[in-house]
């Protein structure tokens, strides 16, 4: 693998340093952009002269290269949204083009009725804008009657005129309709309603007057302490855990979309733009190139991704507060895709060496580019850079219901060596399992039933988890036949291998665990047994692997094949063997 240090965001005046620098205005390409002839994507066009000169605009898109200039640090994210999504939702954007091309011919066979009602005027008098996006604008406005009399509201105002494709309709229905079901955490925008006539969609929901993130980090010179960059985790990770739990993945998770609400050093920062939201059930995979660059995670370029992309996408805000540098960095489009699918990102420069063992293992391991190592919103809560901060509150983790399903599936052989791994982890590991377990709600006696598991989830239900199918998942999940489970078994069934192989101590945990496992459970297995026991064709290449697996001796597994028994049926890990 290649090594990519981290680029502090360069100064667009130091022509040496960046020259041209993708700026967040540069969303459509124009003339000089050329079409890179061996990736499939754009390269981003140079910053606008325009911006090079000019006095501040009060707009967020269209003031970031400004604050360059005011500014010690210039901006870590000029992030733009990926090209290839943009021509998707568009139509397609030609390198020739200076905008988003409006819609033409196609236009007049969309259907631009939202359902959402007509009295925008009526209830609300708009304001000055306060921000404006790819997709649309935002304004003050002020209720003028019904409950929100008096008050001042923020509404994104979608142009149906951008609305060219049937997916950008599709989006700003999900929009709303995600919003609206989200509603109601406190680190989430609060949605009032949606209006709409012939020319625009209107979203009104709390005003945010604290600026975005990414104005914070840039005024406090680029970075943030490992205390202030904590309490800023802690509230991105309580909502996309919340929004994770109700099947919706984000998808474009970046400093620019977490709003403060007031000026306020200690203001809460509430996630917003819901524009790329989507569903996603327990076991499906999405496949659509949808995203920020700076942002995206690798197995979204490889169009097969769930919810574990946003906890990329936190990685690399986690990295980018704590040293005020990007972790994948290149000048063009393609390029920061070859850093995010190929290159480590830099820990060994300032002020890395610095930091703490904790946080710089926290970033780490949401930055791992094998997504099933990655750690879920909940567990990243746990972890030890995070769990006894003193706002922390660990929510239900779905995965937890994805490996407890895959545990009850396992063969008795299976079960045994993931009970052995389950004996080795540390007390940290164990309070994350603990906290889950007493999630489900455990009798008296301390055993939780597998209809548990539903109550887990309808305890947490919105909208939104209907519309995901994550509670049919739960339905499902509880109507299996399984016996009680104490903790002990909760443990071997909800623990995640693929995640414990992503630490550092990983080798310590299964040699310990084989130990634990030759003492009281492993037996003679025959090839035939153990090829169907990791669900592999018993064809002759795969016996000649599998004579490694067991040993010779007596018979019984090796140590090689006791791991791959813990990984369980797949054929991913035999190819990998
Ligand atoms: N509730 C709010 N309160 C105050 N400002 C807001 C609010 N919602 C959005 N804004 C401002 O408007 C900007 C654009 O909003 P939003 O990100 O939702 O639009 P978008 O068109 O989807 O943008 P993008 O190009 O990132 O997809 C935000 O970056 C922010 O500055
Ligand atoms: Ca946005
Ligand atoms: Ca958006």
């Amino acid at each position: 693998m290649g090594l990519c240090h981290g680029k502090p965001i360069a100064n667009p005046q130091n022509k040496s340093e960046n020259s041209p620098l993708p700026g967040e205005n540069d969303l459509v390409p124009n003339s000089q952009t050329p079409k890179s002839s061996n990736f499939p994507f754009y390269s981003p066009s140079p910053l606008p002269s325009l911006f090079k000169n000019s006095p501040a605009v009060n707009s967020s898109v269209s003031s970031t290269p400004l604050r360059i200039f005011k500014r010690p640090f210039p901006p870590p994210s000029p992030a733009k949204h990926i090209r290839a999504l943009l021509a998707r939702r568009h139509g397609s954007v030609k390198p020739n083009e200076a905008s988003i091309p409006e819609g033409d011919e196609c236009e007049i066979a969309l259907d631009k009725n939202f359902g959402y009602s007509k009295q925008f005027v009526t209830h609300y008098e708009l304001g000055e804008e306060v921000g404006r996006g790819h997709f649309g604008f935002t304004c003050s406005a002020k209720g003028k009657k019904g409950s929100l009399k008096g008050q001042d509201v923020a509404v994104k105002v979608i142009p149906k005129s951008k609305m060219t494709t049937a997916i950008a309709i599709e989006d700003v229905r999900r929009e709303v309709k995600i919003l609206r079901a989200l509603s109601g955490h406190k680190n989430l925008v609060q949605f009032y309603d949606a209006y709409e006539d012939d020319d625009n969609v209107y979203i009104v929901m709390e005003l945010c007057n604290g600026g975005e993130l990414l104005d914070r980090i840039l005024s406090r010179g680029g970075k943030y302490s490992e205390e202030d960059a904590r309490v800023v985790m802690v509230q991105i990770l309580s909502v996309v855990a919340y929004c994770h739990l109700q099947g919706v993945v984000h998808r474009d998770l970046k400093p620019e979309n977490f709003l403060f609400t007031s000026k306020d050093e200690n203001s809460p920062l509430k996630a917003i733009d819901f524009g790329l939201s989507d569903y996603v059930k327990p076991d499906e995979r999405l496949n659509d190139i949808v995203g920020s660059a700076y942002y995206v995670a690798p197995e979204v370029l490889h169009r097969s991704y769930g919810t574990e992309g946003d906890m990329w996408s936190i990685g690399v805000i986690a990295y980018i507060l704590l040293c005020g540098s990007r972790p994948f960095w290149a000048r063009t489009e393609s390029g920061i895709f070859r850093a995010v699918l190929k290159a480590d990102p830099s820990f060994d420069e300032a002020p890395w060496p610095s930091l703490s063992p904790d946080a710089i293992d926290f970033v780490k391991r949401l930055l791992n580019k094998d997504y099933r190592k990655r750690l879920t919103a909940a567990q990243a809560l746990s972890h030890p850079w995070l769990a006894n901060h003193h706002d922390v509150k660990i929510p239900m983790d779905m995965i937890v219901y994805k490996l407890v399903k895959a545990y009850i599936c396992s063969s008795s052989l299976r079960k045994s060596a993931l009970g052995a791994l389950a004996k080795t982890l540390t007390v940290a590991q164990l309070a994350y399992l603990r906290e889950q377990f007493t999630l489900l709600g455990p009798n008296k006696n301390g055993f939780i039933s597998m209809q548990n598991f539903k109550m887990g989830m309808v305890k947490n239900s919105t909208d939104a988890m209907k519309d995901s199918r994550a509670l049919d998942y739960a339905n499902m999940i509880s109507s299996i036949q399984y016996r009680k489970m104490d903790f002990e078994e909760f443990c071997s069934a909800a623990i995640s291998v693929h995640q414990l192989e992503g630490m550092e101590s990983w080798e310590q945990h299964a040699r310990r665990a084989y130990e634990l496992f030759e003492k009281d459970g492993n037996r003679p297995i025959m090839i035939e047994e153990l090829a169907s026991e990791l669900g592999l064709s018993p064809s002759v290449p795969v016996h000649v692997v599998l004579q490694d697996w067991i040993r010779h001796s007596d018979g019984k597994l090796s140590f090689l094949g006791f791991v791959r028994l813990l990984h369980g049926v797949s054929s991913r890990s035999f190819q990998r063997a």
